[in-house]
C-alpha cells in the first residue's frame, strides 16, 4: 500500500507566502525575494511529507495566488486585455499572472481583474477561466514541469497534481454566445498531452489529476466529455500512472462510467461518503488501484483510526496491497498548516489539542494508518492505536462539550420560533413610519476599513503593548470617526464599521460558547488573504452579548438609525470547522438560538435595523440537487429562528455576497428578511432578475459598486445600474448600497465612493420627484 497526499498547505506555517505577495505587489520587494520565499515554502512542505514518509508526495499544488488561475496560465488562456503588460510593458510574466487575479492599474492601464468564485463548498475563491467561442490554447507556463524537477534536486520525487480537463473547463465560462466551453476540450486537450508527454520525459511516475465535478450530477455531454479525454491520455501516454481524484462528495451514479476509465487508479473521499467504498470495490477493475480518501482534508479533528482501519481493512479483502493507496480525502490546502505552532492554553486547552490534527499532523496520521494496517501486532502500533482510540474517548465523553440546557433548547424549538409576528406588509408600514427613510434608501454592508493602524491595535492589544482601555479608546475613536464621516456624508442607516472584529465568523466564535480559536490556524481565502475558522467543539451558547456594546456606543453618537451587524448562523457554521459528531442542522439551530438572544438585546437596546450576513448561506449547498432542499430546508430555518425573536416595527436586514440565486430564489424568500443586500454591480444587476421573475416582495438592496477593486465608479455608473434596477424592480423595493464590506478597501477610496454613491441615489430620487410632478 502507497501512502499519499493531495496536495499541502502553500500558504506557509507563518503566513510567509501572503507577506511576501502583499511585499512585492507594493513595490517592497524585488522578485527574487518572493521567489525565493515561494521556494522555502515548497523545500519545507516537501521535506516534511517526506520526512513523514508518505510515498506520493505532491508537486505543482503550491500556487502563487490559485490553483485554477495556475491551470489557466499553463495552457495559456489568458484573457486578450492583459496581453498587453507583456508586450508592450515587458513585465516579468508573474506581474500578468497576478494582473489576471487582481486586476491592472498601472502606467495609464486599467484592467479589471478576472472573476472569483467558491471552490465548491468550501470558503475558498478560485478565478474563473473566461473561454471564447474557437479558443486556442498552448503551453504556455512550464510551472508543473518546474516544480518537479526542482523536488527532484532537493532528492524528493514528486507526484505532480494538474487540475483536469474537464473540470477547468467547467469551472469556467464562456464570455460570448454561441458555443459551451466543453465544445473546447478538442483544442484543449492536446496541451495537457504535451505536459503530461514532458512530464513522462522527466521520468514522472504516478501524476495526480483531480476531476472534482465526478462527485457532481453529470449530463452526458459531460460524461463524454470524461470518457473521451482519459481515452486520449491513455493513448498519448500509456506508460504514466493517471490516479483520476474525485473529493468533497462520493460518485454516486458517476461510478459506472468512471469505473471504466483508463485510468491506473481512482481516488475517492471516503470521509465525505465512506458509504461509497462496497460499490466503488465491486465497479472497479482488478488493475485500477484505489487511493482511499480516509483522513479529513476539510477538518481539523483527529483521525478517528480504528474506523479508518476498518475501510482499510475492507480494501484489502477485496484488493491486492500493491493496488491500494491511503491519503487524505482532498486537498490539504483546506486545513490550517502545524498544530504544534499554537502555544496558548488560553485558546486552545490542552485538552483540546489532544483531539486535533492540522496538515501536518495529518500528513504523520497517513504513514502512521499505513503502518498499523500493515503491522498490527507490533507493539509500537498498537500503542499509536491505543493513544488515538484514548483522545478519541477523552472528547466522547469531555463535560466540555455536552450542555443538557442547550440540547434541551433546541429540542423545545417549534415552527412558532422561525416566524414574525405578521407579514412582511404590516411590517413594512411599521417600520417605514418608524425609521421614516427616504425612497433609495442608502446603506453600507457594515465594515469599513481595518486598516494596518486598527490590525495592528489588535496585535498590540495581545502581545500587552496596549491595554484594554487604550485598545477600547482606539476603537471608539475609529468608530466615532466613522459616524460623523456618515452622517456628513449623508448616508441613511449608518453602520458602526466593525472596528473591533478581526474577522466576522471569528470575533463570534471568541465570543460563543462551544468555540475554540486558534493563534495560527491560518487557512487561505483567496489570493493572500487568510482566515482562521474557529473550532465549534461543544455545544454553542452565548454567555455575554457580542455586539451590544459597540452598536449601542454607536447609536449613542448620533439620532440617524444604527444597523446592528451580526454574522448569522449558517455562515458562522459554514466557515468554523465542526463538530463531527453531530449533524450540521443541530450546531446551526445552537447558533441560530444564540443569535435570536443578541438580535432581541439589540432590539431592546432601541436598536431597529438588525442585519443578520448569510454570505455562506449559498456556499454550503451540498454538491447534489437531490440535498438541496433538506440543506435549504433547515438552513432558512436557522436564519428565522435567529431573526425571528423581534417586534414588527424591527427591521431585519440580510446581505449576500458570492451568490446567484436563480435556483435558490424561494428559499431566499422564505428568509423573509425585511431587507435583502446582495452583490450585483460585477453582473450589472443581472443577479436581480431572479427576484424580477419570483414577484420578490421584501425590499432589496442590490450593490451598485464592486469592492474588490480599488475602482471608483462614477455617479453616472451607479445611477445606470439603479436605473436598471428600477426597470425590474419597484422602485418602492429599492436600497442603495455597495456589494459587500468595505474592510479590504483604503479610505481614500470608499469615501469618494460612498460620497458618489449617495449622490446616485439623490439623482434617482430627484428624477422621480419629476416624474411624479410631470404625472
Ligand atoms: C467575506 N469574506 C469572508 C470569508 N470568510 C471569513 N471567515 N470572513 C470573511 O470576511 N469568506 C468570504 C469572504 C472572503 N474575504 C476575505 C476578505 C478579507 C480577508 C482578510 O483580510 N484576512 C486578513 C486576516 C483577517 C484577520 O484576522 N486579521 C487580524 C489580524 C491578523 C494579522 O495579520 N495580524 C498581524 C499583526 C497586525 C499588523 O501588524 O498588521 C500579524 O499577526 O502579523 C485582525 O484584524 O486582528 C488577512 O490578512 O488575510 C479574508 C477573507
Ligand atoms: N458585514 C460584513 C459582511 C461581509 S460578507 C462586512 O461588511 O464585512
Ligand atoms: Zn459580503
Amino acid at each position: 500500500m502507497l501512502t499519499h497526499n493531495l496536495g499541502y498547505p502553500r500558504i506557509g506555517s507563518k503566513r510567509q507566502l501572503k507577506k511576501a505577495c502583499e511585499a512585492y505587489w507594493a513595490g517592497k520587494i524585488p522578485l527574487n525575494d518572493l521567489k525565493k520565499t515561494a521556494e522555502e515554502i515548497r523545500e519545507t512542505n516537501w521535506k516534511l511529507q517526506q520526512e513523514a514518509g508518505l510515498d506520493l508526495i505532491p508537486s505543482n499544488d503550491f500556487s502563487f495566488y490559485d490553483q485554477v488561475l495556475d491551470m489557466a496560465f499553463t495552457v495559456g488562456a489568458i484573457p486578450e486585455r492583459y496581453h498587453e503588460i507583456l508586450t508592450e510593458q515587458k513585465k516579468p510574466e508573474i506581474d500578468l499572472y497576478f494582473a489576471m487575479a487582481r486586476g491592472y492599474q498601472k502606467e495609464g492601464l486599467d484592467i479589471i481583474a478576472m472573476e472569483m468564485t467558491k471552490w465548491f463548498d468550501t470558503n475558498y475563491h478560485y478565478i474563473v477561466p473566461e473561454f471564447t467561442k474557437g479558443q486556442q490554447f498552448k503551453l504556455f507556463s512550464t510551472k508543473v514541469l518546474d516544480e518537479f524537477k526542482e523536488a527532484k534536486r532537493l532528492g524528493v520525487h514528486t507526484k505532480p497534481v494538474l487540475l483536469g480537463p474537464v473540470s477547468f473547463l467547467l469551472l469556467g465560462k464562456e464570455k460570448e454566445d454561441g458555443f459551451h466551453r466543453l465544445d473546447l476540450l478538442k483544442q484543449l486537450l492536446p496541451v495537457y498531452i504535451d505536459v503530461l508527454k514532458k512530464l513522462e520525459a522527466l521520468n514522472a511516475d504516478w501524476v495526480q489529476i483531480d476531476e472534482p465535478f465526478l462527485a457532481m450530477d453529470l449530463g452526458d455531454d459531460e460524461k463524454s466529455a470524461v470518457q473521451w479525454a482519459y481515452g486520449e491520455i491513455k493513448k498519448a501516454v500509456p506508460g504514466l500512472k493517471i490516479l483520476l481524484t474525485t473529493y468533497f462528495g462520493s460518485l454516486g451514479d458517476n461510478l459506472g462510467f468512471v469505473a471504466g476509465l483508463p485510468v491506473c487508479g481512482l481516488h475517492v473521499d471516503l470521509v465525505r461518503a465512506p458509504e461509497q467504498l462496497d460499490a466503488v470495490l465491486e465497479a472497479i477493475p482488478p488493475n485500477m488501484s484505489l487511493s482511499l480518501g480516509v483522513v479529513d482534508g476539510r477538518n481539523i479533528w483527529k483521525n478517528d483510526y480504528q474506523a479508518s482501519l476498518e475501510l482499510i481493512s475492507k480494501a484489502r479483502d477485496n484488493k491486492q496491497d500493491d493496488r491500494l493507496l491511503i491519503g487524505s480525502s482532498c486537498s490539504l490546502l483546506h486545513s490550517p498548516c502545524d498544530l504544534e505552532e499554537e502555544s496558548d492554553e488560553e485558546s486552545l486547552s490542552a485538552a483540546l489539542k489532544s483531539w486535533l490534527a492540522f496538515a501536518r499532523q495529518k500528513v504523520n496520521e497517513i504513514a502512521e494508518l499505513r503502518a498499523i494496517a500493515m503491522d498490527s501486532f507490533s507493539a509500537q502500533h498498537k500503542a499509536l492505536l491505543e493513544g488515538n482510540k484514548e483522545a478519541l474517548r477523552s472528547k466522547a465523553t469531555s463535560i466540555q462539550i455536552h450542555k443538557p440546557i442547550v440540547q434541551e433548547a433546541v429540542a423545545g424549538l417549534r415552527p412558532i420560533h422561525g416566524k414574525r409576528k405578521n407579514s412582511f406588509s404590516s411590517r413594512k408600514a411599521l417600520q417605514a413610519k418608524h425609521l421614516d427613510l427616504p425612497y433609495f434608501a442608502t446603506t453600507t454592508i457594515g465594515s469599513f476599513p481595518q486598516t494596518k493602524e486598527v490590525r495592528q491595535w489588535r496585535s498590540q492589544l495581545k502581545r500587552g503593548i496596549l491595554t484594554e482601555n487604550q485598545y477600547d479608546d482606539n476603537i471608539k475613536a475609529a468608530t466615532e470617526k466613522a459616524i460623523r464621516w456618515q452622517e456628513e456624508m449623508d448616508l441613511d442607516v449608518l453602520v458602526h464599521g466593525e472596528f473591533e472584529r478581526n474577522d466576522m465568523v471569528e470575533y463570534f466564535g471568541e465570543k460563543l460558547e462551544g468555540f475554540a480559536f486558534t493563534q495560527n490556524g491560518w487557512v487561505q481565502s483567496y489570493g493572500s488573504r487568510c482566515v482562521k475558522p474557529p473550532i465549534i467543539y461543544g455545544d454553542v451558547s452565548r454567555a455575554e452579548p457580542m455586539t451590544l456594546f459597540w452598536t449601542k456606543f454607536a447609536q449613542s453618537l448620533t439620532d440617524k438609525p444604527v444597523k446592528g451587524m451580526l454574522t448569522g448562523p449558517v455562515t458562522i457554521l459554514q466557515w468554523s470547522f465542526v463538530r463531527n459528531d453531530q449533524p450540521r442542522k443541530t450546531t446551526c439551530q445552537q447558533i441560530a438560538l444564540a443569535i435570536r438572544e443578541e438580535v432581541k438585546d439589540l432590539e431592546n437596546a432601541g436598536i431597529h435595523v438588525i442585519q443578520i450576513d448569510e454570505p455562506a448561506l449559498r456556499e454550503g449547498l451540498p454538491l447534489r440537487h437531490a440535498d438541496w432542499d433538506n440543506y435549504l430546508h433547515w438552513a432558512v430555518e436557522c436564519f428565522r429562528i435567529s431573526a425571528s425573536g423581534v417586534e414588527d416595527i424591527t427591521q431585519i436586514h440580510t446581505h449576500m455576497c458570492y451568490s446567484e440565486f436563480n435556483d435558490i430564489i424561494e428559499h431566499i424568500a422564505a428568509m423573509d428578511a425585511d431587507v435583502i443586500t446582495i452583490e450585483c454591480s460585477r453582473s450589472q444587476m443581472e443577479l436581480l432578475d431572479a427576484f424580477a421573475a419570483f414577484n420578490y416582495p421584501n425590499d432589496i438592496g442590490p450593490g451598485v459598486y464592486d469592492i474588490h477593486s480599488p475602482r471608483v465608479p462614477s455617479t453616472a455608473e451607479m445611477v445606470s445600474l439603479l436605473e436598471k434596477a428600477k426597470a425590474v424592480v419597484p422602485y418602492q423595493q429599492l436600497w442603495v448600497n455597495p456589494d459587500c464590506g468595505l474592510k479590504t478597501r483604503g479610505w481614500e477610496e470608499t469615501e469618494e465612493a460612498l460620497k458618489r454613491m449617495v449622490d446616485a441615489a439623490k439623482k434617482l430620487r430627484a428624477e422621480m420627484a419629476t416624474d411624479v410632478a410631470v404625472s
